[in-house]
């Protein structure tokens, strides 16, 4: 179905878009300035995508999300209300960004963003108040503090009153709280490790982004990094993650790929044709715990799928991975030569981790499987990332992108690409590569760049 144009006067519509890098075509359509939008014109976009989306649910018999229940169900990931939803997110934050009464109040908020990821930290990974709650019940502070052995009640409940402000718990009267559709998410354990991640190994080395800048300015070199500066270490994050010593920082890194994955499976499934692959063989390199293939798998269970790691991540998959018995583990460092031919190399949130550099090694290393797809007999490579969104998109729908690529900067002088990037990237590593976008606009790591080499000679 064709994307929606909601509004004459509104912003560039891109919902599915395929940008096919070997032709350089980006097919983009509508454009209009954000200046040009008044407070009434943002307030029409609005009721008009929420009509969009509304119409939607109602013509094919489904429930309007609400507060008011708990289990609400999530939207469709359809084309035609990704659009709606990236107009509306466009337009209530343009709405927010220039009502204020004070300018300062607006960026204000930003520069507290801290200690709204600190709250998070705190109430859900540290303290587990999510699953102390019962759902469809109110519990007071002091209740809430002997079930999760927290000695320090006024700082708890300030946490809690902190993520309030994100609809995240709510007050229903002085000191009690409640679960709303988003602390129920909270109660997976898996996410809360993904938040533990951020809000430790994460926000510690934001502090040194300046200090890296200064002093390794453009490195490119993985362990001259804020990460390296943070930690007082001359080593990589994964050669500091994989010491003996980590090996709980190791574990919860480990969770939190599976929680992080949890909300962008569904998107990558649907965003690249993995049933071309056939009976085939896959190769998840960097798969961590064989979250992301078991979720390929369960939708295409004629797949043979390998996932390659470091030896210590591989070590605790076999362990304990849902994907036990289901794919096979195999130790491989993915920048030596890749020892098993297979039909598609995928690497999902690896390439971001790593500098140009070290991805051509790591495309090279996989090179003498690649054969010619067009007779049949190559494999392919598939990575998929958060694909760095074209200058023409308004915000905030870049957002997620571009805090996933200071990140990246950050922790190993990594970085988020656009489409464009990633097919320089491919043909820095062998000039008869062709690639091919599949953007979801979805959640993070859900877009997809399939490269393949062309000829064989
Ligand atoms: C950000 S995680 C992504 C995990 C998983 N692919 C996902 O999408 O959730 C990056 C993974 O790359 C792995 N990795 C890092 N360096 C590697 C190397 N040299 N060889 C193989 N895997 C590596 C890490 O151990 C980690 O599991």
């Amino acid at each position: 179905m064709a994307p929606h144009r909601i509004l004459a006067a509104t912003t560039l519509s891109h919902t599915d878009r395929e940008a096919d890098s070997s032709t350089g075509e980006h097919r983009l359509t509508g454009a209009s300035s954000l200046e040009q939008e008044t407070l009434q014109s943002l307030a029409n976009t609005v009721q008009s995508s929420v009509s969009v989306i509304t119409d939607y649910l109602k013509a094919h018999n489904l429930p309007e999300p609400t507060f008011g229940n708990l289990t609400s169900p999530n939207l469709p990931f359809v084309p035609e209300l990704k659009e709606a939803k990236r107009v509306l997110l466009e337009a209530t934050s343009a709405i927010e960004a220039i009502a204020q009464f004070n300018k300062f109040d607006y960026v204000g908020r930003l520069i507290l963003l801290n200690q709204e990821l600190t709250a998070l930290k705190v109430a859900v990974d540290d303290f587990d108040v999510p699953n102390a709650i019962p759902i469809d019940e109110e519990v007071h502070i002091s209740d809430i503090c002997k079930r999760t052995g927290c000695l320090d009640e006024y700082k708890l409940l300030s946490s809690i009153r902190m993520l309030t402000q994100n609809f995240i718990f709510k007050e229903t009267k002085l000191g009690y709280f409640a679960h709303t559709i988003h602390s129920v998410t909270l109660r997976d354990r898996d996410i809360a490790a993904y938040i533990g991640w951020n809000g430790s190994t994460v926000m510690t080395t934001s502090t040194k982004f300046t200090d890296a800048m200064k002093l390794y300015p453009n490195s490119k070199d993985p362990s001259k990094s804020a990460f390296s500066l943070a930690h007082n270490t001359d080593q990589t994050l994964f050669e500091w993650i994989t010491k003996p010593e980590q090996q709980e920082t190791l574990a919860g890194f480990n969770k939190g790929m599976i929680g992080t994955s949890k909300y962008s499976i569904e998107a990558l499934s649907k965003a690249y044709p993995w049933n071309t692959l056939g009976h085939g063989t896959l190769i998840d390199v960097g798969g961590g715990q064989g979250h992301v293939s078991l979720a390929i798998l369960s939708a295409n269970p004629e797949l043979k799928i390998t996932v390659q790691d470091l030896p210590e991540v591989i070590e605790h998959s076999k362990e304990s991975s849902p994907a036990r018995g289901k794919v096979t583990f195999e130790s491989h460092n993915m920048f030596a030569p890749q020892p098993k031919k297979a039909d598609a190399y995928f690497f999902r949130h690896v390439f971001h981790d790593h500098t140009d550099d070290a991805c051509i090694k790591a495309i090279r290393a996989t090179l003498h499987h690649l054969r010619s797809a067009k007779n049949g007999t190559g494999g392919r490579i598939i990575v998929a990332e958060t694909i760095m969104q074209p200058l023409d998109v308004r915000p905030p729908t870049g957002r997620q992108a571009c805090a996933m690529n200071m990140k990246m900067c950050a922790l190993q002088n990594g970085r988020e690409r656009t489409v464009d990037e990633f097919d320089r990237l491919f043909k820095a590593a062998d000039a008869r590569f062709k690639t091919k976008a599949f953007i979801t606009n979805g959640p993070v790591g859900s877009d997809v760049i399939e490269a393949w080499i062309e000829e064989d000679n």
